[in-house]
């Protein structure tokens, strides 16, 4: 039984020791990494991930050592686009874990490869009556011991491909003060620039540097007579970023492409980086690099 000296101190457990052991922790591997990048958005589907591997790709390609956190704990995908797939046998030693290693050695980790199988759902509990605010704290806690836990090494980029939803932010900004700045994507449709402006407008009144503004799937170019026209309607994205003062960064049009070879876990980048698509998302990585040189 535990004494009231216990009780008054921390029971024996050295909690306070280990939260600052861990944090030193954190902090060690952090400082290893010269610039962190966030891509969001605030809706889910217009292309976070895929842009992620391929920014990842182009700045590989381009001499960099870059990693990717997939902060999208629920819904992982970017381990796959770079060919790390759920089976990869992942090397723990005392220092932590090894991270995946994808295509042009681009360092992964990700739920994805700690879930049991390949179909497995992230379930955080069997319990039913489980509180949202239980299962937040567990994504909070299982955030900060992917990036603090995976033996990152040096790396010139670490590229976190964030979740649906503009919450994830508070919990980066508070586990990488440091964070360069994140890169929002939207696809043109009303509703979903509707949705990345409240994004963008939440970053700046936490003081998240915004690097820019991607529209992804901006037009299409038709197979048949190679004319390009609008995929969706609405305002333009470019007059989005001047309302909200923040740089544009570029369209990248439908690319069929994207898909079909993520699918066969080759990445897009590498294998078409000279098409009018490869060119949109060069224009984008120099962007993103002009912001990180300004710093
Ligand atoms: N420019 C593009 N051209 C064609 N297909 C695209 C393009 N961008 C993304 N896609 C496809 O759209 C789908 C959604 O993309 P992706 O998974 O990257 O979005 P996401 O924003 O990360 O989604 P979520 O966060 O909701 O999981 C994927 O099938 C992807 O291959």
């Amino acid at each position: 039984m535990k004494t009231y000296n216990d009780l008054a101190s921390d029971g024996g457990s050295n909690i306070v020791e280990q939260v600052v052991s861990q944090q030193q922790k954190l902090r060690a591997r952090m400082d290893k990494i010269k610039h962190k990048v966030c891509l969001m958005s605030g809706k889910g589907g217009v292309g976070k991930s895929s842009m992620t591997a391929n920014v990842a790709a182009c700045l590989a390609e381009r001499g960099h050592k870059v990693g990717i956190l997939d902060a999208d704990l629920n819904g992982p995908s970017v381990a796959k686009l770079l060919g790390v797939s759920n089976d990869t046998k992942l090397k723990v030693d005392d220092d932590g874990v090894h991270p995946g290693e994808g295509f042009l050695g681009i360092k992964i980790m990700s739920m994805d490869m700690l879930l049991p199988s390949a179909d497995s759902p992230v379930m955080w509990t069997d319990d039913q009556s489980a509180s949202a605010v239980w299962v937040s704290t567990m994504e909070s806690t299982a955030l900060q011991e992917l990036l603090r836990d995976t033996i990152w090494g040096e790396l010139d980029y670490l590229l976190i491909d964030m979740p649906p939803g503009s919450d994830r932010i508070d919990n980066i900004r508070d586990l990488m003060p440091e964070l360069a700045g994140v890169v929002e994507i939207t696809i043109p449709s009303p509703i979903s620039q509707h949705i990345v402006s409240k994004s963008i407008t939440k970053n700046s009144k936490l003081k998240v540097p915004v690097i820019g503004l991607v529209e992804n799937m901006a037009t299409y170019v038709c197979p048949h007579c190679n004319e390009e026209g609008a995929l969706f309607e609405g305002q333009s994205v470019e007059a989005l970023a001047k309302a909200k003062g923040i740089p544009f960064l570029g369209r990248v049009p439908f690319d069929s492409r994207i898909s079909k070879e993520s699918e066969q876990r080759k990445l897009f980048f590498s294998e078409h980086r000279d098409s009018t698509t490869g060119k949109a998302l060069n224009t984008i990585v120099d962007g993103i690099e002009k912001f990180i040189k300004s710093k």
